[in-house]
């Protein structure tokens, strides 16, 4: 896990993820910050006339399955009475947690579905933990539970991930979810949200997979690797370029589809992209900047003033994965729902 994009996202996160990448640390974003206003967000259907680089509007996407997931939830809703119900864990107090289970609470409002948190202190004990957890998979108004990670320090979060009921586990972090994903002939009960959010992104703009070379930078139980994963399932030849490549820029050249998720901000420059390869940007890194108000800003994996030169389309950050990672979770809910009631 120490080399997930999730935990490297906060600026109050400690270390970076793989030593490998941490020499490309320095790199500063390019001066000028893009600012992702609609109006220069080309409709999916412009894509394939254009040979400039177009960016992938992960929020407008996103906002559209929200509007999807509403729909479904009324009609469940008024024809067997049943509302999908999501149950979120969060243990401690960090700061980017706490913003992002308040986001994922503000989404399931805007669908409809209903939402549980149960806060625990810090210092809660991991049977503490496991209790609300338990209380959670025999609650029948519960469909989803979702347990924020990181979990702190003390707390071993195999555990804690095992004790999720897999019919609960929207999250799709169960090793009998990601089991198997990775069998051929098998489904999984829920896909991994991020992961699922890139390749839905990907179907969306009409972007082929099937016989593409695909190149995901990082290994991460919860994006890198479900991603690999999901690539090969959509019959892309899939590579996972991490720490420990030599020549990570020669391989990712390869890619027509890239997918990173690293977590350093700014690695993946003009000379790791053949022209018109798709890119997928998963990282979420702050980095010093003094003119917001939060003094800091965030920025991608990818250097994305770079990318977009070169790439046929490119995920801007903010504004790409991360509001398909709370649709994905609101959709795996959903699903969760509607197969427990048997609704179709
Ligand atoms: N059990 C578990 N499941 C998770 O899915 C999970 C987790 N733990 N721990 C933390 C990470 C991180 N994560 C994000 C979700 C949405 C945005 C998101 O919506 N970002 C916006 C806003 C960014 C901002 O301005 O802060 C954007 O990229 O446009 C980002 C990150 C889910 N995670």
């Amino acid at each position: 896990m120490a080399s997930s994009v999730f935990f490297t996202h906060s600026h109050y996160s400690s270390s970076p993820s793989s030593s490998l990448f941490r020499h490309h640390r320095h790199l500063v974003a390019p001066p000028t910050s893009l600012r992702f206003s609609s109006s220069h967000v080309a409709p999916v259907a412009a894509m394939t006339t254009d040979s400039s680089a177009k960016v992938i509007d992960g929020k407008s996407v996103a906002k559209q399955i929200r509007d999807e997931i509403s729909a479904e939830v009324s009609r469940m809703r008024e024809s067997i009475g049943v509302i999908p119900g999501l149950a979120v864990i969060l243990v401690g107090d960090r700061k980017d947690s706490a913003t992002y289970v308040r986001n994922k609470k503000k989404a399931c409002e805007s669908v409809g579905i209903n939402s549980l948190e149960a806060n625990l202190p810090e210092d809660s004990t991991e049977e503490e933990v496991l209790n609300y957890i338990s209380g959670y998979n025999d609650d029948p108004s519960v469909h989803g539970i979702l347990v924020q990670l990181p979990l702190p320090s003390h707390m071993n979060e195999q555990n804690i991930l095992n004790a999720v009921r897999i019919e609960k586990d929207v999250d799709g972090f169960h090793p009998l979810n990601i089991g198997r994903l990775a069998m051929r002939g098998r489904d999984p009960l829920f896909v991994p949200c991020t992961p699922k959010g890139c390749i839905e992104l990907l179907h969306r703009y009409g972007v082929p997979i099937k016989g593409k070379r695909a190149v995901v930078i990082g290994r991460s139980n919860i994006v890198g690797m479900p991603a690999a994963l999901l690539l090969q399932r959509e019959d892309a030849t899939v590579s996972v370029v991490h720490s420990r490549t030599s020549n990570p820029e020669e391989v990712t050249r390869q890619a027509d589809i890239i997918i990173s998720a690293v977590g350093q901000p700014n690695m993946v420059r003009e000379n790791w992209i053949k022209p018109g390869a798709v890119i997928i940007d998963v990282g979420i890194n702050p980095v010093e900047d003094p003119n917001s108000a939060r003094g800091y800003k965030l920025v991608g994996d990818v250097c994305y003033e770079e990318a977009i030169k070169v790439a046929s389309a490119v995920t801007p950050v903010p504004g790409g994965v991360g509001p398909m990672t709370i649709a994905m979770l609101l959709q795996n809910t959903l699903i969760s729902a509607k197969r427990v009631h048997n609704f179709e």
